[in-house]
């Protein structure tokens, strides 16, 4: 088999001529193809097949293949020239045929061409989003025929990857793990869901009745949905924290135990909305709930509530929220909410939504305030009675703050924004931790399985973020995806070595790109952005411009970490994926993980069991000495705890990818799916894949393609082995090996 590195084959300049089909940049298109009426020197002259001429460098322009199968190849190794715009170009012709997926393996020297024996390992599955139902890609009949079929043997399919993962897991006895990524709106969610539905299909109890270890996993969606998912300007279903699911097999493969970890849930929502997003779909499904249940809670229509009718969004297109909170009540139940639990949840909700109609005027006292009219006061009382807490204590511990210093007990009076302030406060704490008991709930009641060895993780966790206004979440999310860019690098790495050194092939030291220093300035401890952030937190006087100041110190000389001219208080990262500028002016606020003194004691004391127990007392140490804890330190360690989960399983990879903005099917926009390869570490792999040997061909193959080059040898009577070299040698390529 002749093996040829992709330099050899693909850019080399030598290869463009005048005549050759080639694919050149555009501005508007990201590549279009031409062909070559001029070169001078190392300028191309292309006439391009939309009409354009265009003159570019040679080393940007690449070599197109006019032999390419009109409706594409399912995996990348297939394409006979692996570089950018081949690589788009195949995406958008699948894509046009509803071809969703396709698959870019690794190009490890395997001489067994069948791909009898290879390991799923190393392979990308890329999921573009139909953003239309297809059903017949996901049907019973689906699964039936994916199930244990050689790999290879049928189409991409999210399916193939959970059931190499499933083979996997049972005859090496071994963890694995399905890291889904991809940017909001890419589909991560839905393949995720499908993968848990088909390993479901794998490992559950056929024909057993009742509440089973998998139909509780998958019930547990709609449930975290409803409370952890918003429509966003970029999905009208968007996940707002990331999420972690483990299923638990037992020794004969079925599922026998589920955790589901959650990352960060993005609290500012709850008080904050901006049109034409809305709020968490729970509030609008309860506003929606026979009219019994919203007597009950006092509610009446989204618009009448503050933290709703900042958005003028109410209603989902194709979603009715009444159909909705039955659904999730139906979903509450197979997880195993009780039915007073669900009361609880629901009185929380409801609370919420009063809570943020409280609102405050001007008190007779410098800086004080008070409940400002009877509409507030009403408000007031209705949290009160929902929450099963005193009016007064209520009132008090918006408006008041108590110190206590070794001479006295001051109480001071907050203004009226300060008051406002403390109320968003305490509904963001109330609603993160109603989604922390709903997890804890979710994972107690599905149980977990101690005996069991071996588990499949499912990753859905959100793509490198890079706005035009990026904040802490932005930093803490692309935190995320550099910790998992070096798990991948490392991992495909790692593979790549052992797979030459076996086969004894020759192979130089493959550069990639190391992402330790991205890393290390974020999270070294100490140093880091992190423990300087967290520094600026501890120290009263700090402000965001002195934490700025700070990092602009500490970092000059860094080579990830830029000042931007003319600001005093943005910086900037060089990730793996781009730059990317942030604000560093909420990242204090943001970062501080306090609950208000005032807040606790006033739900610790709730009659309402459900909702004091979202505030357990705290024990007497935590609650005098002044440990500090942060959201940035506190997902730092979340994070470590998932890579070292992560790095004791194989890993599979499912890239997912968002065609267009406008969430509409058949829409392919080029540049926007090249950027997102580019951040998605696709490009990085073939990248990877184009320094070793991603050129497989049998010696055949390759006598009948490349044959015409040297007819001579085909004409003497060589051996296949040595016409092949013969065909290298006069071509004069070198890098390619013949195993
Ligand atoms: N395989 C699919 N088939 C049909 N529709 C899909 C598929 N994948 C995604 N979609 C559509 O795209 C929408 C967005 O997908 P999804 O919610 O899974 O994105 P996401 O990557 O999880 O986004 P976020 O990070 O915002 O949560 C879905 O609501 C659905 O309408």
């Amino acid at each position: 088999m002749v093996e040829t590195r992709a330099e050899d084959v693909m850019a080399a300049p030598v290869n463009i001529i005048v005549g050759s089909h080639v694919w050149v940049e555009d501005p508007v298109q990201a590549w279009i193809d031409g062909e070559v009426f001029k070169i001078n020197g190392e300028e191309v002259h292309v006439q391009a097949t939309n009409g354009k001429t265009v003159v570019a460098d040679i080393s940007k322009v690449f070599p197109k293949d006019t032999e390419a199968s009109p409706g594409g190849v399912d995996d990348m190794t297939k394409l006979s020239y692996l570089h950018e715009p081949g690589v788009l170009h195949n995406l958008a012709t699948r894509y046009e045929l509803n071809e969703i997926y396709v698959r870019l393996i690794f190009s490890f020297p395997f001489h067994d061409l069948t791909w009898s024996n290879p390991t799923y390992t190393g392979n990308i599955l890329i999921a573009i989003n139909p953003f239309q139902r297809l059903p017949h890609l996901y049907d019973t009949h689906m699964m039936e025929q994916y199930k244990g079929a050689q790999f290879g043997e049928l189409s991409p399919h999210v399916f193939a990857v959970a059931d190499v993962a499933y083979r996997a897991m049972i005859n090496e006895g071994r963890s694995n793990s399905i890291l889904v990524s991809g940017e909001s709106g890419a589909g991560k969610t839905e393949t995720t869901k499908m993968l848990m539905r088909y390993l479901a299909y794998l490992g559950g109890r056929s024909g057993v009745e009742g509440r089973t270890v998998e139909q509780q996993v998958l019930e547990s969606n709609p449930v975290l949905e409803a409370f952890g998912n918003a429509k966003t300007v970029r999905n009208n279903n968007s996940s707002r924290f990331g999420k972690f699911v483990e299923l638990q097999f037992d020794k004969n493969g079925r599922i026998s135990g589920a955790a589901v970890r959650t990352y960060l849930l993005e609290r500012s929502r709850v008080c904050q909305v901006s049109d034409p997003e809305r709020n968490y779909h729970c509030f609008y499904l309860l506003c929606a709930a026979p009219p019994e249940v919203r007597e009950k809670y006092k509610l009446d229509h989204p618009k009448t509530f503050h933290y709703l009718n900042q958005s003028n969004c109410y209603k989902l297109d194709g979603v009715d929220d009444t159909e909705e909170y039955l659904a999730t009540r139906r979903a509450m139940d197979v997880v195993g909410i009780s039915e007073e639990e669900q009361e609880g949840i629901f009185r929380v909700v409801a609370a919420i939504l009063h809570l943020g109609n409280i609102d405050f005027g001007k008190g007779e006292e410098v800086d004080s305030s008070v409940i400002k009219d009877e509409k507030s006061r009403f408000h007031l009382n209705t949290t009160a009675e929902l929450l099963r807490c005193d009016a007064k204590s209520l009132e008090d511990a918006l408006i008041k703050r108590v110190m206590v210093t070794p001479e006295e007990v001051i109480t001071r009076t907050l203004d009226p924004g300060s008051a406002a302030g403390s109320r968003d406060a305490l509904a963001k704490t109330v609603y993160s931790r109603l989604f922390d008991w709903l997890v804890d709930k979710i994972n107690s009641s599905i149980g977990q399985d101690p005996n069991s060895k071996s588990l499949i993780g499912v990753l859905d966790i959100y793509g490198f973020e890079s706005f035009k206004f990026n904040s802490f979440e932005q930093f803490c999310i692309n935190f995320t995806n550099e910790k998992l860019q070096q798990h991948f690098n490392q991992h495909v790495f790692k593979m790549e070595q052992e797979e030459y050194t076996k086969e004894e092939i020759n192979w130089s030291y493959i550069e990639f790109v190391d992402n330790q220093d991205v890393l290390d300035l974020i999270e070294k401890k100490p140093g880091g952005i992190i423990a300087l952030l967290d520094e600026a937190c501890m120290f009263p006087k700090s402000t965001h411009e002195t934490f700025a100041q700070k990092l602009y110190q500490t970092f000059k000389n860094n080579k990830r970490f830029i000042k931007p001219k003319l600001s005093r208080t943005s910086f900037t990262i060089s990730h793996y994926a781009g730059e990317v500028t942030y604000l560093a002016d909420l990242f204090l606020d943001k970062n501080k993980d306090y609950v208000v003194a005032e807040h606790q004691v006033l739900l610790t004391a709730s009659k309402c069991p459900f909702a004091a127990g979202l505030f357990p007392p705290l024990p007497e140490e935590s609650s005098k000495s002044s440990k500090f804890s942060s959201i940035g330190s506190r997902f730092k360690l979340q994070l470590q705890s998932l890579m070292e989960t992560l790095n004791s399983t194989e890993p599979h990879y499912i890239r997912c990818v968002k065609p267009n903005n406008v969430l509409k099917p058949t829409i392919f926009e080029n540049a926007n799916i090249i950027q997102q390869l580019r951040c998605g570490g696709v490009l990085e792999a073939i990248r990877i894949s184009c320094a070793g040997y991603p050129t497989r061909r049998t010696f055949y193959e390759f006598l009948h393609r490349f044959g015409v080059l040297a007819p001579e040898v085909l004409e003497g009577n060589y051996d296949e082995k040595v016409a092949c070299q013969k065909i290298l040698d006069k071509m004069g390529l070198q890098g390619y090996q013949v195993t």
